[in-house]
């Protein structure tokens, strides 16, 4: 598994004011948002592409379109689907899966609640949009689901990751082509298994405590 922190000035600058307990969910939207237009040109940097040639209003030149078949983003809900339009700016032609995912409070494991997505992903490109990876149990359920019907490879796109989630994933992952691709590491999880220092429960930032 790889992963990959993005450095630059512009993610760390967004990532602080997402982190202030005091920015309230309009400003954490707008963040996320534009936080994940960043990430994703990091993302797809592999994404595949074949060659083409165009006419100019001079003459021929030879260029690149997304290949056929077209890339998957899955949100996973909620958190994730304050990532999505951020991602898709940037991947305008690509389809959209969704993965309804709910961390058990207690047991801290994930449970599913709602796939619609695909059966068949055989050659498929995935972007899995989350943006907290903390234990890491639902992107690795997530990550397996997908990768068990074909996909090709797997990137996780996350705004902040634990290294025990990490970790996790490593291990219950090895070997398989997944990338994630995260605006910063933090230091751990604490005692309920939230990063830290994190920004919170994403999801109720977002879009409020139900
Ligand atoms: O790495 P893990 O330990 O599995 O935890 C991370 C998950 O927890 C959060 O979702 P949550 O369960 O709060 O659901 P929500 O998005 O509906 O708020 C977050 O958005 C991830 O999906
Ligand atoms: O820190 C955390 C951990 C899990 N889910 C969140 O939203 N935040
Ligand atoms: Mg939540």
């Amino acid at each position: 598994m790889q992963t990959l922190a993005v450095d630059h000035p512009l993610v760390a600058h967004k990532l602080t004011t997402l982190r202030d307990v005091n920015t309230d969910s309009p400003t954490f939207r707008r963040l996320a948002d534009e936080l994940v237009t960043l990430l994703a040109y990091e993302a797809t940097r592999d994404v595949r592409v074949t060659d083409v040639t165009v006419r100019t209003p001079l003459t021929d030149a030879d260029g690149v379109q997304l290949t056929s078949p077209k890339p998957l983003v899955v949100p996973i809900l909620r958190a994730g689907l304050g990532m999505l339009d951020g991602m898709t700016r940037l991947l305008p032609t690509a389809e959209v899966g969704f993965l309804g995912m709910i961390r058990n409070e207690d047991s801290l494991q994930a449970q599913t609640y709602a796939t619609r997505l695909p059966d068949d992903l055989s050659g498929r490109q995935c972007y899995v949009l989350d943006p907290m990876l903390a234990t890491g149990g639902t992107l690795a359920a997530a990550t397996k689901l997908l990768l068990e019907r074909g996909a090709t490879d797997v990137t996780a796109v996350v705004l902040l990751a634990a290294p025990e989630g990490l970790k996790h994933l490593e291990q219950e992952l090895t070997g398989a082509p997944v990338r994630v691709v995260t605006a910063a590491i933090d230091s751990r999880l604490n005692e309920q298994g939230f990063i830290m220092p994190g920004l919170g429960d994403a999801g109720d930032r977002l879009y409020g405590v139900v």
